[in-house]
């Protein structure tokens, strides 16, 4: 039996428009696409659901976020995490290792793949730490971290502070042709700080996160690449200097790609409404300045992709405040609504631009098989309301993390179904 979607919106790379189509999904695989002009197939003895109009695209891949399974069950699960992914239309998302015990043997990150094949509902790909504990002492087995089916090597979190640790660790991944994911952060310039150096922290009488916390790294990090040759990523670009050091980077060849997330491209500083933890995340809501560069820096192509940094707390560890309280915040459930209204529906981005920044370049970057709307592709598929206007209402998540600075924005572009495999695993 195959699964028609009938009546769908394909957006047409091409021609920059979208088209009507049907689209035929047989044992998990994109078996046909048919102009919905040349009117209905014969879909007698299949499964149909009709898009009605609705956007059709490969399901959304989003390579950085917190699952918080083994150790911080309170925050989120496997469980929960990924209805949450499906529920924000990503059929595939890739985990920090940021867990406890930390995900920097064999055997845990076995354990995050037998979890998801039991409880999970989208893909899920292990990252493995780079170094043991995140302590930045000593490195990890890559060997046997890539054997169990880690993606990329990556202390998430924090920053690896001492230079040799990393080179160590670039030469290695390079050697085994896995990459280096960066979460670029000098604690020698972080301690004490909850915001970012800027008109919050300065109107509040707060020690602020600079700027060069960030930059200084990714700096680093980039000349390592460049003697290493290992494929560099850079985890959620907050500022306008590293903006400015990676598309240099680029210029001259070396092997460095970059993220960015919903909230650094449509929140500044200036938007902090008071000391709310909802408000609080790593990298810092940064300055207008950098809000700007960031955008920039997406548009030109020097930052590859948009991940949402998904960062669930419990609501108890969010009530600590501002100064006490974890970083972090979720993502799953308002990416695409927002960047879809704040960017497409305003003219500033083609819907295309948007898509291919959240499935085929993450793909192209992570070398992932999905990511595409073709025939013959794995059926990874999101239908999208466009026109569905709705109010984010944290309480209503599916993800165990409500916290967010986003409640109550009024947004347009609400998932509707998520395909896994061409399975249906989620609907509205
Ligand atoms: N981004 C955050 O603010 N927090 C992340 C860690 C991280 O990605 O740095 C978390 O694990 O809570
Ligand atoms: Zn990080």
């Amino acid at each position: 039996m195959a699964t028609w979607i009938l009546n769908g919106l394909v957006w047409n790379e091409a021609t920059g428009e979208t088209e009507l189509k049907h689209i035929r999904i047989a044992e998990g695989i994109i078996a046909e696409i048919a102009d919905a002009s040349a009117g209905q197939p014969d879909t007698n003895g299949h499964e149909t659901v009709d898009a009605n109009g609705k956007l059709v695209s490969a399901g959304f891949i989003d390579m950085h976020v917190h699952l918080r399974e083994p150790g911080f069950e309170h925050k989120e699960d496997i469980a929960s995490g990924t209805r949450s992914a499906a529920a924000g239309g990503f059929t595939t998302i890739a985990c920090m290792p940021n867990t406890r015990p930390v995900t920097d043997t064999a055997e845990t990150v076995r354990f995050i793949l037998d979890r998801t094949a039991e409880t999970g509902i989208v893909n899920v790909l292990p990252y493995a730490a780079i170094t043991k504990n995140e302590l930045g002492r000593e490195l990890t087995d890559f060997a046997s971290l890539k054997e169990a089916g880690a993606i990329g090597f990556t202390d998430d979190g924090v920053g690896v502070q001492n230079a040799q640790m990393m080179k160590d660790a670039m030469n290695l991944a390079a050697s085994m042709d896995m990459p280096v994911i960066a979460h670029c952060e000098d604690d020698s310039l972080v301690v004490g700080a909850a915001v970012t150096e800027g008109k919050f922290a300065a109107a509040n009488g707060l020690k602020g996160i600079p700027n060069e916390s960030e930059a200084i790294h990714v700096g680093r990090d980039i000349l390592l690449a460049e003697a290493t040759g290992v494929h560099y990523h850079v985890c959620h670009v907050s500022t306008e200097q590293s903006v400015r050091l990676i598309r240099h980077a680029k210029q001259f060849g070396i092997k460095v790609t970059a993220e960015v997330c919903p909230h650094h491209l449509i929140l500044s500083d200036e938007d902090i409404p008071g000391m709310d933890a909802n408000w609080k995340m790593n990298p810092p809501l940064r300055t207008p300045r950098d809000v700007q560069a960031v955008i920039e820096g997406l548009e030109d192509g020097t930052l590859d992709i948009i991940v949402t940094d998904h960062a669930p707390h419990s609501a108890e560890e969010k009530a600590r405040g501002m100064m006490l309280a974890p970083f972090g915040i979720t993502g799953f459930e308002t990416a695409f609504p927002l960047l879809y209204t704040k960017f497409v529906r305003t003219g500033k981005w083609t819907l295309g631009f948007l898509l291919k920044r959240m499935t085929s370049d993450p793909a192209r970057v992570f070398r992932l098989a999905s990511g595409v709307l073709k025939v013959g592709a794995i059926a990874d598929i999101t239908i999208v309301d466009l026109e569905q206007e709705r109010e984010v209402n944290p309480d209503s998540f599916i993800s165990k993390g409500k916290n967010t600075p986003f409640g109550g924005w009024k947004l347009y572009g609400w998932p509707a179904a998520t395909f896994v495999n061409g399975k249906l695993v989620w609907s509205e």
